[in-house]
């Protein structure tokens, strides 16, 4: 895959502290690449040190785009930063207007995108209102509109969801995947781990500003997740925990959560149960991301 984005062993201290240490990935074109991280992990100031707001100590970081001369191309480039504030004494459609004219976007085209996402965010008849008479919510539309207006090559999302309700998150989200489609390669800071899993083909986890893991969604997965197998049913005097590669049981009677050890057998367990459970439902599937980033976060996985 070709990258788009290449951040080469980055490293930033605020203070004698050192907030990112040698931190290196790439975003290949039309993926959607995570990066997670508890908080103070070192998100934001990696994404800060990709648009050149704040210089990295040391490390280098490289845009594979075409027909620009800049070292930040933010014609091409889209960011929602963490921190949101549009100008508040401003209209929509002036401050979107303006910002596109600094990315030297064609304004006509700009004006008609406008209005098509602000049919599409439920924000239709607001062109004319003032930054300062939206709501949060709408405000992170808006500001999300003028990351996304010009047509980037890269979008760059810190914390798109935050403090959004899961409407308007559905909206995002469909939006996210659309703009991948389309081709656009995005680089997303989330802690919500269920739509980090919904959204990206791999994702770089940071904790107190190293890497911890790196790669595809898929292969993590298989990497850090163990399977869990949940069960309706007639439990007939089994001990499940008796069962050496069940690492535990959760659950009541007719419910039960199994939590796998490493490297067990499915196949194994399924024979196993078959003569002692009268299943009713079972499912199979891995523990989720989120399972895996609090058992990091508590530093049950350590860096690499
Ligand atoms: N301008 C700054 N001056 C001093 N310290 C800073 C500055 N910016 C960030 N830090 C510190 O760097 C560390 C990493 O912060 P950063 O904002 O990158 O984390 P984050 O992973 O984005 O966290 P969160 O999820 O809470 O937004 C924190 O300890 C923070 O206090």
């Amino acid at each position: 895959m070709e990258p788009i984005l290449s951040v080469e062993g980055i490293s930033k201290k605020f203070g004698g502290t050192k907030v990112v240490d040698d931190i290196s990935f790439q975003v290949d074109k039309g993926e959607i690449m995570g990066i997670l991280g508890p908080n103070g992990a070192g998100k934001s100031t990696t994404i800060r040190s990709i648009m050149g707001i704040i210089y990295p100590d040391s490390g280098s970081i490289k845009f594979n785009i075409k027909n620009t001369s800049k070292i930040v191309p933010i014609e091409k480039i889209g960011y929602l930063p963490e921190e949101r504030g549009l100008y508040k004494n401003v209209k929509v459609m002036d401050v979107l207007m303006y910002l596109v004219d600094l990315k030297n976007y064609p304004k006509t085209r700009a004006k008609k995108r406008m209005y098509e996402y602000l049919e599409k965010f439920d924000l239709k008849g607001k062109e004319k209102a003032k930054i300062e008479e939206l709501s949060k919510g709408m405000a992170q539309k808006v500001q999300f509109m003028a990351s996304i207006l010009h047509e980037p090559e890269l979008l760059i999302l810190d914390e798109p969801f935050s403090g959004l309700d899961p409407v308007s998150q559905d909206v995002f989200r469909e939006e996210i995947i659309e703009l991948a489609k389309a081709g656009t390669s995005i680089l997303l800071s989330s802690h919500q781990m269920n739509l980090v899993e919904a959204l990206c083909n791999r994702i770089f986890l940071i904790n107190k500003g190293k890497k911890v893991i790196y790669g595809g969604l898929n292969e993590i997965k298989e990497s850090y997740a163990n399977f869990k197998c949940t069960i309706n049913g007639v439990f007939n005097g089994l001990d499940l925990l008796a069962l050496p590669y069940v690492d535990k049981v959760e659950g009541d009677e007719s419910k039960k959560i199994i939590y796998f050890k490493p490297n067990a057998s499915i196949n194994t367990f399924i024979n196993e149960i078959s003569q002692n459970i009268e299943v009713n439902e079972l499912h199979i599937d891995r523990i989720s991301l989120h399972d895996i980033f609090v058992g990091i976060a508590k530093g049950g996985i350590s860096n690499e």
